[in-house]
């Protein structure tokens, strides 16, 4: 099992993060349906990016890297049954979109997936998917994986989310767009929307109205569209340790680089800014998916509220947010995010024994936490556990460079899901970890 060690330090100074894990994960699939070569700069080649782009691959796409830069050459939406079952690792993301993309596909597939995402819940994707007429099997004990799609003719639906979810969301119109007739998925609260924004990039009709989004059905033949050149934006949930970590020290400054703006994923910065930080940001791009710079300077912070529409927005930023809120001076709520509690571990159980190993004060509540802050950090006696979660292994990390001893975490090879260089750059921006 791989640990790490993680020094104090005071970590400031200029990063550019990788690609964007949603945005490369839609672009693999979409590049894979399109007819033609895509062109990709930035993508991800993370490991839950990777598992996505090798399973459409198994399904008759191909994919090249010519230095850094991705062919994908797609299939024109004739998908070839793969010969064996598709290994999905750790993302939650690519086996759910996927499902939908794949469930009026005339050929039969299994999906299995890591300890981790094989406890994650697949009956929010399988209940709409069936609606539509789809032949699903989830063998998992409790609705989970391994799931076995028997692809058939699908028809349209007009489908209200139980959950903010955007991958819940992006299944259905991914489905929808095979089915005979229109499909409309109506949101509960606003999500990330970059399945929209790629539709739109690549002549995909999709028609978003507020909270409801809708796409035609194009039947067993599929939307025809050709390939495209695309740029992934720095995924701003990776920016988002070092903007953390550096909003929480006063005087310290950070500048982001070609990172994600897009406004449904940064209300981690509107958080910060009413925290007590100060941040800027600057829009370089805003084609597709926008992407600019973002400047912190850290500040004494204070206690905040967090919930309702704001918490898809950060949903992935959480646990850092609450890593950071320890420093914060006063009580920092989190609630409506029972979301975190099927995330790749229980992210607000994982996050209050953390905290508490650090000896910060912290209440549970079913759908979120209190943190009392600020505390007095002490140093953990036992090595922190990631269980297999990159954001747990990544937000204790940061919180550890605040300490004054070193910390150790256990079972960190699952960074490498979302943001393999992770280490390199805490050192690039002066911290220490071996
Ligand atoms: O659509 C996506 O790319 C994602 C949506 C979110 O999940 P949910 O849709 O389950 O909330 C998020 O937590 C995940 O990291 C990526
Ligand atoms: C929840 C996450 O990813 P996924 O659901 O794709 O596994 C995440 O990256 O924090």
């Amino acid at each position: 099992m791989k640990s790490k060690i993680v020094y104090p330090s005071v970590l400031g100074g200029e990063i550019r993060v990788p690609g964007d894990k949603s945005v490369s994960q839609r672009i693999a699939m979409l590049a894979a349906l399109a007819k033609g070569t895509s062109t990709i700069k930035g993508f991800l080649t993370g490991e839950d990016a990777m598992s996505t782009l090798k399973a459409v691959c198994a399904l008759g796409a191909s994919y090249r890297f010519v230095d850094d830069v991705l062919e994908i050459t797609g299939t024109g939406g004739t998908f070839k049954e793969p010969a064996n079952t598709l290994d999905m690792g750790n993302s939650g993301t690519g086996t759910r979109l996927l499902a939908g993309l794949l469930a009026g596909r005339p050929i039969t597939v299994t999906m299995t997936g890591d300890a981790s995402l094989s406890r994650r819940p697949m009956g929010r994707i399988a209940a709409p998917l069936q609606q539509m007429g789809a032949k699903i099997e989830l063998t998992g004990e409790k609705g989970t994986l391994p799931m076995t799609i028997h692809g058939t003719q699908l028809k349209g639906i007009h489908y209200e989310l139980p959950m903010a979810s955007a991958q819940v969301k992006s299944c259905v119109l991914l489905a929808g767009l095979f089915a005979d007739g229109k499909t409309t998925v109506i949101e509960p609260h606003p999500t990330r929307d970059h399945t929209e924004k790629l539709f739109q990039a690549l002549g995909i009709p999709v028609d978003v109205n507020g909270l409801e989004i809708s796409v035609p059905g194009f039947g067993s033949a599929g939307p025809q569209f050709a390939a495209r050149d695309i740029t992934v934006p720095g995924d701003f949930s990776s920016a988002a340790f070092w903007i953390a970590a550096i909003a929480a020290r006063p005087g310290a400054e950070l500048t982001v680089r070609k990172v994600g703006l897009n406004h449904r994923r940064t209300a981690l910065l509107d958080v910060l800014k009413r925290m007590g930080a100060q941040i800027e940001t600057e829009l370089t791009d805003d084609q597709g998916d926008p992407m600019g710079t973002v400047f912190v300077r850290g500040a004494q912070l204070y206690g905040t509220e967090i919930g309702g529409d704001e918490i898809p927005n950060l949903i992935d930023e959480l646990p850092v947010i609450s890593a950071i809120a320890a420093l914060a001076d006063g009580e920092t709520v989190i609630r409506d995010a029972e979301e975190l509690r099927v995330k790749e571990s229980d992210r607000i159980a994982m996050m209050a024994a953390h905290l508490r190993a650090f000896g910060v004060e912290v209440s549970e509540s079913p759908d979120g936490m209190t943190v009392h802050g600020p505390a007095v950090l002490k140093t953990p006696v036992k090595p922190l556990a990631s269980d297999g979660d990159h954001r747990i292994a990544m937000s204790v990390a940061v919180l550890g460079s605040f300490t004054d001893q070193p910390v150790t975490i256990d079972d960190t090879a699952c960074v490498d899901t979302s943001y393999p260089d992770f280490w390199n750059h805490l050192k690039q921006l002066g911290g220490n970890c071996e």
